[in-house]
């Protein structure tokens, strides 16, 4: 279990995590997420006592992670894949975490058999890929066999098959009665194997509930119509309980009332329908609306 609360971090005048409170529980996947520069490396970071906060507290297990004596027993982690010494085999690199962390070394062994690297043991971590350097960082997180896995960003660099190798891998863990933490900036990563999540921006708290519930408030529908009338049609869907917005293509956006009901509306009045599409949200279409606001650099088409 990791509780947060009231955590805060500053960098001179940006506040990088703001207040920020919430718990993640053991065995669930949680999620995540916010867009680029939303506090999450920090908020991971500040978790395994990397960084100091500016104020407010947070505990793996009850304790301050930096009390732990032995970490990498109490919490696993990929932040970076590209912080290894390149010079080392991946075996050694392993073997020095081990030996640091009171670990024994026939764990290496297992955890390179269990990421899918034993062929690549003995080879200079330098001339890994990406993904090879993705897989590394998740087997040194297993190492200790901890109750706690923090992950950030893992799926980058991952081709479709790793993706889904590391989605299964996450729900087992969760499955062994594990925490699981894991950031992304990108909704569609997460949807296939998070069953909670926790989404920030610019630091702050936006939503935490389960997958379940994200969807089922995010995944509203509605209807795309398409007449030559739209005023008429407009004004009458409205006096309906209907919730209308004119889209400058020239269609109107309509919730609130089926696409049957818009057809039966439309039959009565005499006015001709050219569309009528009903349209639902992705997660990731609702993931960008509710974080709209707190992306920090939007391009010049979104503004
Ligand atoms: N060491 C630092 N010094 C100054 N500013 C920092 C530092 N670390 C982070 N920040 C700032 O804090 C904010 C949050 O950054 P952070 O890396 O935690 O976000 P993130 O959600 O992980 O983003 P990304 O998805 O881009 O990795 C950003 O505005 C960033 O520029």
């Amino acid at each position: 279990m990791i509780e947060i609360d009231g955590l805060t971090r500053r960098y001179g005048r940006t506040t990088a995590v703001d207040h920020l409170s919430l718990t993640v529980r053991p065995g669930h996947v949680t999620g995540f997420l916010g867009p680029n520069g939303a506090g999450k490396s920090t908020t991971l970071r500040m978790i395994l006592g990397l960084t100091t906060p500016t104020s407010g507290t947070v505990t793996v297990s009850g304790v301050r992670f930096r009390d732990l004596p032995r970490g990498l027993r109490h919490a696993g982690a990929l932040l970076d894949a590209g912080d290894v010494h390149g010079g080392r085999s991946a075996r050694a690199h392993l073997a020095a975490l081990a030996r640091s962390n009171g670990i024994s070394v026939g764990r290496v062994d297992e955890v390179l058999r269990q990421v899918g690297l034993e062929s690549a043991a003995g080879r200079r971590v330098g001339g890994f890929s990406l993904g090879m350097r993705q897989r590394l960082g998740i087997a040194a997180a297993l190492l200790g066999d901890p109750p706690v896995l923090l992950f950030d960003e893992p799926f980058n660099g991952l081709d479709p098959e790793g993706v889904r190798w590391v989605r299964k891998l996450f729900r087992r863990l969760a499955a062994e009665g594990r925490t699981v933490f894991v950031s992304s900036h990108l909704m569609g990563e997460m949807e296939h194997c998070a069953d909670h999540l926790v989404v920030i921006g610019r630091g702050r708290l936006i939503a935490e509930e389960s997958l379940a519930e994200f969807a089922a408030r995010a995944g509203r529908s509605e209807v795309v119509v398409r007449t030559p009338d739209p005023a008429s049609l407009g004004t009458t869907l409205t006096t309906e309980g209907a919730s209308v917005r004119p889209d400058p293509d020239g269609t109107l956006a309509v919730t609130g009332l089926t696409a049957e009901r818009i057809a039966e509306l439309a039959l009565g009045l005499r006015i001709p329908l050219h569309e009528l599409t009903t349209r639902t949200a992705s997660l990731e279409e609702a993931f960008m609306a509710l974080t709209a606001a707190d992306v920090e650099y939007a391009t010049g088409e979104d503004r």
